[in-house]
């Protein structure tokens, strides 16, 4: 209600044209808007963006570009592909910016509206964008072929064009089981200037498969970057993401300026600052008041010593207030932020990890769940530990935002209450535990994997890792038994994603390799009721997965056949899923894996989804899938699916 409230207020800027410049702006006095807009784009992003980390925001998009621009910020959010066909009539739009602009809305309000229909989940937020380049008055999409990508880029040879990003951002709410939403869009053009690129080039850059899944035919972060003269404007937006102009109209949104936005604070040694006192929630916002409230309310007089936040991440970092532009000698206002903070944030992480894990461990968060608020000292009594050491551990875990800190004791945060306690429905509890016992060791010899180009399962475990499962995962029933539930929590928490990631109602049958307890099996069931769902998996683990298995079924059950996929037939299927399975193991045996089930796979157009882990094995699943049609390529969390259309 309050958004939308917001909302309103801020209409004005929607569609606006951006300066397309992230060059920093000069503060004008006598435009406190302008000012305030220019100062937020520049130097406030962590608190404009945690306005969305209490909400539920979805990516309409399948580009990992996109993806990674917005994961780099540190936004939380959800990938949902739209499905939405570029088709709208390019010839109806006045101007290209708006076809882009439509383009993007309607990816954006498509993924709204599946959501809001099939998962009786509303997001709050999704977004859509839509990447587009004109030369010539001509709209380049992304090639059909390769022939098409020689036009294209034998059209963009010794000129210059324009980039286009139309974006939309979907502000949903579900009334009455009705979705309402409000749009805002804008978009973002940058020039791009190519050199003169010989015949030559052009198709070895062709077959480089690079153009294949980029505007224009060209990706300007990769080799497409060695075909480029300059570029005037926002670098990112070629990409794909404009991701400046984005934060601005979250500040539009989220942060309207009341009457007296901006005040100079005067110190003897210090240059005049502006400050955001207007950005304090004043409506106490749940995002990460940790955070941003201290990161906002910034008091000169204390900079370096109390004036820095914890941030959730970051247990004991502290920033100073160096966030805050300052106006040098010639009035252009400056970033000062030398401090590095995603460096130490990096560098102190694995302190924030191993928190999290020994207080899973010790079952801390099990402990406050049933008793609610405790003292440092109940708690340390109850999992046999020092008082002192407890203490700093809860503290630690409070400064990440895992519990809450108050003069009665600590208690879980809500997160922890779901996601951490080890009986929630939705724990990660399983996850956490293998982490710690695993890929904590495993990941310790990081550098001797690197210079060897080799897995470390000896190193870390004593074992070697030819058949990982039977050595170590399945070992014994206990490490079996923890193993599973590791892979289930986090199977299951991922698994709605990827049910919908593609449009999967024209299979009848799947079959998910190595699909452990069937949680993304049991998902897909939900979602596709004529979908069966056969999971395949060593005999060991199909003895154990009865109790892995959904109380309440309402469709068909999942079937569960037991076999190794490198020695057994696999059950026939319309769709075969591999999801977290290629990582574990050498090229050797996943061309073995690969190669038999492209055998298996009828002929027609194929879907691959990789999550990002598996970027690497691109080169090696599309060499397999290419006597197939790839039909859609994305990379996302947890999936690799393959498939031959029925
Ligand atoms: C010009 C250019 C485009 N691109 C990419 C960005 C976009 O991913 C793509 C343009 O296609 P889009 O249709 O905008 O996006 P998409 O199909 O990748 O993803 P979705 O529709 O699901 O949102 O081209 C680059 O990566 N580098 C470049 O230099």
């Amino acid at each position: 209600m309050r958004m939308r409230a917001v909302w309103r207020l801020w209409s004005p800027g929607r569609g606006s044209r951006s300066v397309g410049d992230s060059a920093r702006r000069r503060i004008n006095a006598s435009c406190p808007r302008a000012a305030y807009l220019g100062l937020l784009a520049g130097m406030a992003l962590k608190p404009v963006l945690g306005k969305l980390g209490s909400k539920r925001v979805v990516l309409a998009s399948a580009s990992p570009r996109r993806q990674e621009i917005l994961c780099s910020v540190g936004l939380r959010f959800e990938v949902v592909p739209s499905w939405f066909k570029e088709t709208l009539e390019k010839s109806s739009f006045a101007t290209p910016y708006k076809y882009a602009i439509e383009t993007a809305k309607q990816k954006a309000l498509e993924v709204a509206n599946r959501m809001h229909v099939k998962h009786l989940r509303t997001p709050d937020i999704v977004i859509g964008a839509d990447t587009i380049v004109t030369v010539d008055e001509h709209i380049l999409e992304k090639p059909i072929d390769k022939q098409d990508a020689y036009r294209m880029l034998s059209r963009l040879s010794g000129k210059e064009h324009s980039v286009f990003t139309g974006v939309a951002i979907v502000h949903c709410n579900s009334k009455d089981n009705r979705l309402e939403t409000e749009v805002t869009d804008f978009y973002e053009e940058t020039k791009v200037k190519f050199a003169d690129l010989s015949e030559e080039l052009l198709w070895e850059y062709i077959h480089s498969g690079e153009p294949m899944d980029k505007a224009g035919g060209y990706g300007i972060q990769a080799l497409g970057g060695m075909l480029v003269e300059y570029v005037h404007g926002d670098f990112l937006n070629v990409v794909g993401f404009p991701l400046n102009h984005f934060c601005k109209k979250l500040v539009e949104l989220y942060y309207p300026p009341p009457k007296h936005t901006i005040h100079h604070i005067k110190h003897d040694s210090i240059p005049s600052v502006e400050t955001f006192e207007n950005l304090s929630d004043e409506e106490n916002d749940s995002s990460s008041p940790l955070q941003y409230k201290g990161a906002i309310k910034l008091d000169r007089s204390k900079t370096h010593s109390s004036g820095g936040v914890c941030s959730p991440g970051s247990s004991n970092i502290i920033k100073p207030n160096c966030m805050m532009p300052v106006e040098n000698q010639n009035g252009v206002m400056e970033n000062p932020d030398k401090f590095p903070s995603k460096i130490l944030e990096l560098l102190d992480g694995f302190r924030a990890s191993k928190a999290l894990f020994v207080a899973s461990k010790l079952k801390v968060f099990d402990l406050l769940k049933n008793k609610g608020v405790l003292q440092a000292v109940d708690v340390a009594n109850t999992i046999n530990s020092s008082v002192c050491g407890t203490e700093r551990l809860l503290d630690a875990c409070a400064a990440l935002g895992l519990l809450e800190k108050t003069l009665q004791g600590y208690s879980n945060s809500d997160s922890a209450n779901i996601y951490l306690a080890s009986d929630s429905e939705d724990s990660l509890h399983g996850y956490i535990i293998h982490s710690d016992d695993h890929l904590w060791p495993l990941f310790t010899h990081l550098e001797s994997a690197v210079k060897e180009g080799t897995m470390q399962n000896y190193r870390a475990f004593g074992k070697k890792s030819e058949n990982l499962f039977q050595d170590s995962y399945y070992q014994s029933m206990e490490v079996k038994q923890r193993f599973m539930a590791a892979m289930h929590s986090i199977a299951k928490l991922t698994a709605k994603d990827v049910a919908t990631a593609f449009d999967l109602s024209q299979f009848r049958s799947a079959c998910d390799l190595g699909g452990c307890t069937g949680a993304l099996a049991n998902e897909l069931v939900q979602k596709y009721p004529n979908l069966k769902v056969t999971v395949f998996d060593l005999p060991e683990v199909i003895a154990n997965v009865s109790h892995f298995q959904p109380v309440r079924q309402h469709t068909a059950p999942v079937t569960f056949t037991s076999g190794d996929f490198f020695k057994d037939n696999f059950p026939e299927a319309d769709l075969y899923i591999l999801s977290r399975i290629l990582h574990d193991w050498t090229d050797e045996k996943i061309h073995m894996l690969l190669s038999k089930i492209s055998a298996a796979c009828k002929p027609g157009p194929a879907h691959v989804c990789l999550r990002r882990g598996e970027r690497f094995k691109c080169d090696l699943i599309t060499s397999y899938i290419y006597p197939l049609d790839i039909e859609e390529m994305s990379f996302l969390k947890g999936l690799t699916l393959w498939s031959s259309a029925v």
